[in-house]
């Protein structure tokens, strides 16, 4: 049993939505999604349904996580942008002076999990291979379904054709989807940021963590407050993608990890789980304006430097590479560095 989250460390409120009443086409739970999805960009979820596959992706986390570095570091990322593979504690920077994260963690493609046997990216050791069919296969295609099922809800909410959305994250297409397993040792110093502040790259983030460590910045706030798992529940969040789809409208929330708060929790390591959601590799990110009036809206009342932002000039991957590659500790040459790793966070210079 983990001890709970101290009672006495402020933490900021999320809405709470219940995925079986959104499937259930509930409007007041549709329009609670809406409110937070549009107001903040995170919010809880629970009823997900994907315990069971959940506990066997941290079991599959933590017997490869605890492999022996030498093992582990034969499959290790590389500094090209490409995030598939294993990442030491110390591989990117957290900020724009260079300190570096102490995270660690392992990713896994979408693409690798469908094609399996088969190498679609990359390939991963072997307590990863073991639990392809029967672990990680089903957690992708669950949390795939969650994610097409809030798509589809934010496509109708935008105004979007039928579809729209859903077509730009096609499960077959190749794609930026991922997983990914976290380790914060126990011992990181206090002061030390596990994980930069950021704005994930991608469309929808499902996050599953047990201990608190994670921290948002709230638009119009100027101080990172700790958001408190709830058992049982998921946190989701909106990335950079949906917010270009969605010309500013879906905004994507910045966060970072830190140590467990102060307490019974503070000594103790620290592990979580994320499913990534992202459009198609070819996928320009733009705002689709002429397929959405209340898009076309959003951009009409953008500043010209934004509606330039919003035009679309990379696709999906470009964008994930741009800012993964400038993350790199190995690529970091500066705070031009840094400033090149950035995506829609509204608080650029914050880490
Ligand atoms: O571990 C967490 O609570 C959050 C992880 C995260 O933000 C990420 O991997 O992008
Ligand atoms: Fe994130």
């Amino acid at each position: 049993m983990l001890p709970p989250f101290p009672q006495d460390v402020p933490t900021y409120p999320l809405a709470v939505v219940d995925y079986e009443c959104l499937v259930a086409g509930d409007e007041k739970e549709v329009d609670d999604l809406w409110k937070a999805a549009t107001s903040l960009g995170v919010w809880y979820m629970k009823n997900h349904g994907t315990d069971l596959e959940v506990d066997g992706m941290f079991e599959m986390g933590k017997r490869t996580i605890n492999l022996p570095l030498e093992e582990k570091m034969k499959f290790e990322r590389g500094d090209s942008g490409l995030s598939h593979g294993y990442k030491p504690a110390g591989g990117n920077v957290t900020d724009e002076y260079g300190n570096m994260d102490a995270i660690e963690y392992l990713t896994i493609a979408k693409d690798d999990v469908l094609s399996y046997p088969a190498v679609a990216r990359k390939s991963y050791p072997g307590t990863v291979n073991a639990c392809m069919e029967d672990v990680l296969k089903p957690f992708v295609l669950k949390s795939t379904a969650i994610n097409e099922t809030l798509l589809r809800i934010f496509g109708q909410k935008l105004g979007l054709p039928d579809g729209t959305l859903e077509s730009q994250h096609k499960l077959e297409a190749p794609s930026g989807s991922e997983a990914r397993c976290t380790k914060v040792a126990a011992r990181t110093e206090p002061s030390r940021v596990a994980l930069g502040g950021h704005t994930d790259f991608g469309s929808l983030t499902i996050l599953h963590n047990r201990l608190g460590g994670l921290q948002i910045l709230a638009p119009g706030t100027d101080s990172w407050q700790y958001v408190k798992p709830l058992p049982g529940h998921a946190i989701c969040n909106i990335g950079d993608a949906l917010t270009m789809i969605s010309g500013g409208t879906l905004p994507s929330i910045m966060h970072r990890v830190v140590r467990p708060p102060p307490g019974e929790q503070s000594g103790l390591e620290r592990w979580s789980l994320v499913y990534f959601t992202r459009p198609g590799d070819s996928v320009p990110l733009r705002a689709f304006a002429e397929e959405s009036p209340l898009i076309a809206a959003s951009v009409a009342r953008m500043s010209e430097s934004d509606k330039v932002k919003y035009a679309g000039s990379t696709t999906a991957q470009e964008w994930f590479i741009r800012r993964a590659k400038n993350q790199r500790a190995k690529n970091y040459l500066g705070p031009e560095t840094w400033k090149a790793s950035r995506g829609m966070e509204h608080r650029p210079e914050k880490s």
